[in-house]
């Protein structure tokens, strides 16, 4: 069968493991292709039940005496997306703030823990979030901030930075490398572990951002070493927007790390209330101040349908769904002047892909506005397409894809004088 039949998709779905999840979601138009959960995950049905009974069971009836059994629900919570997610063991994530409070609380405990050192490194491709808050911290603190310049194809194809090319920037004088699991534009894939082993063989930290990446793929943190990362849960973790987002610190380095914003949910002793900060052993010690718990609940109901369903399987029809993207591009999108901005090969992508065309900007509003198919659009000229492997069925990306190519070549997006939305 030729995956230009929309019979292959149909077949795909017939013997897809993931198909009955799709249902647990809330799905009001059946006639939408939504190929962005990479940006926003959709609603699981079991989380308007568990926001509802928390407001009106636990905060409504118990009020202040629901922090008996809500105090430690960070960590809870945390434990859980580990192993559903990370491939880390209990004790090292912790479910809290967001990915920016996050990241810049790990990236100043990483370069305090290697004083005299002045250099932290990121590429020109990472997340603006992750630049941004860098380049302030590098500003603070007088430090050297080197970034790797991953969107010119000369130096990096599809902007995937490899041990090889992180090489030449490492010296004993870097404290900190940051980069993305998946990029969040060109959806490259880093090699994990590689680039971990080799900053920790010039004593550096690596801070992984796993936002793209979260429920998508498997990660096997404890397994390939890393010490730190951080990431969102609202993606294909399907959490909800701002919902809760994540740390994780192995307990190898959580003794010797100390993060800016001493809380009080850091310290020891919480409610001996004493005149100063001791570090709280273990993962608590990271933790800022009180959880957002109507968040975690979204969170919780996620991340137990991720860890039902198996992080390898749901990686597994991310591999099949982007790979039938990239033959469906070849056959449809190639012919009408896009260019894919994506690796070819499975292990060097996640869940989404992402295609370039000069036009890119109104070809995205237009699909909403025309063909009722979200995607996105990335500055400068990127449309990315996900397969969130719980809800999104092959043949809603199959039809997803088959209403590019129509509106492609009936050149309507040229009617799109511009957007009137702030977000892309
Ligand atoms: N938090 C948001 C709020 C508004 C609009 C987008 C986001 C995103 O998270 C975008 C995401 N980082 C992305 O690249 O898909």
């Amino acid at each position: 069968m030729k995956v230009t039949d929309r019979a292959y998709a149909l077949e795909l779905d017939k013997n897809d493991p993931l198909a009955p999840y799709r249902s647990k979601f809330v799905i009001t138009d059946p006639n939408l292709c939504y190929l962005d959960g990479n940006s926003l995950g959709r609603l699981p049905h079991a989380t308007v039940k568990a926001v509802s009974d928390f407001v009106s069971h636990e905060w409504g009836n118990e009020v202040v005496t629901g922090w008996s059994h809500w105090i430690d629900e960070a960590q809870v919570a945390g434990d859980l997306l580990g192993r559903a997610a990370l491939g880390a063991a209990a004790g090292q994530v912790l479910v809290c703030d967001t990915t920016s409070v996050n990241f810049y609380q790990l990236c100043l405990a990483a370069i305090k823990a290697r004083p005299g050192r002045k250099t932290v490194i990121t590429d020109a491709a990472n997340f603006p979030t992750d630049r941004y808050i860098l380049a302030g911290i590098a500003e603070q603190l007088g430090l050297n901030l080197v970034i790797i310049d991953n969107e010119d194809p000369v130096v990096a194809e599809n902007e995937l930075i490899t041990a090889e090319l992180l090489e030449k920037y490492m010296s004993e004088d870097v404290a900190l490398v940051t980069l993305e699991v998946i990029q969040y534009r060109s959806g490259a894939r880093s090699d994990i572990e590689s680039i971990t082993d080799l900053a920790r063989s010039y004593g550096a930290f690596v801070l992984w951002d796993a936002s793209h990446a979260t429920g998508a793929i498997e990660m096997n943190f404890d397994e390939h070493g890393v010490d730190l990362a951080i990431g969102c849960t609202y993606k294909y973790g399907n959490s909800g927007p701002g919902s809760p987002a994540w740390l994780y610190v192995s307990k190898r380095v959580q003794k010797e790390l100390q993060v800016p914003i001493q809380g009080w949910f850091g310290n020891e002793d919480q409610f001996g209330m004493g005149p100063e900060f001791e570090k709280a052993k273990g993962i608590r010690g990271f933790q800022i101040a009180s959880p957002s718990i109507i968040g975690i609940r979204g969170v919780q109901i996620a991340f137990e349908m991720i860890a039902e369903a198996g992080i390898d399987v749901i990686a597994s029809k991310a591999a099949i769904g982007t790979q039938m993207m990239i033959d469906l591009y070849d056959e449809w999108l190639a012919p009408l002047g896009y260019t894919l901005l994506t690796s070819r090969n499975p292990k060097e992508r996640g869940g989404h892909i992402s295609i370039g065309h000069p036009d890119a900007a109104k070809i995205c509003v237009a699909l909403r506005k025309f063909a009722n198919v979200i995607p996105d659009f990335r500055t400068p000229s990127a449309i990315r397409l996900a397969i969130s492997p719980l809800p999104t069925s092959y043949v809603e990306v199959w039809d997803g894809f088959r209403r590019i190519r129509d509106l492609t070549e009936s050149r309507q997006y040229q009617e799109i004088e511009g957007s009137d939305s702030r977000v892309t």
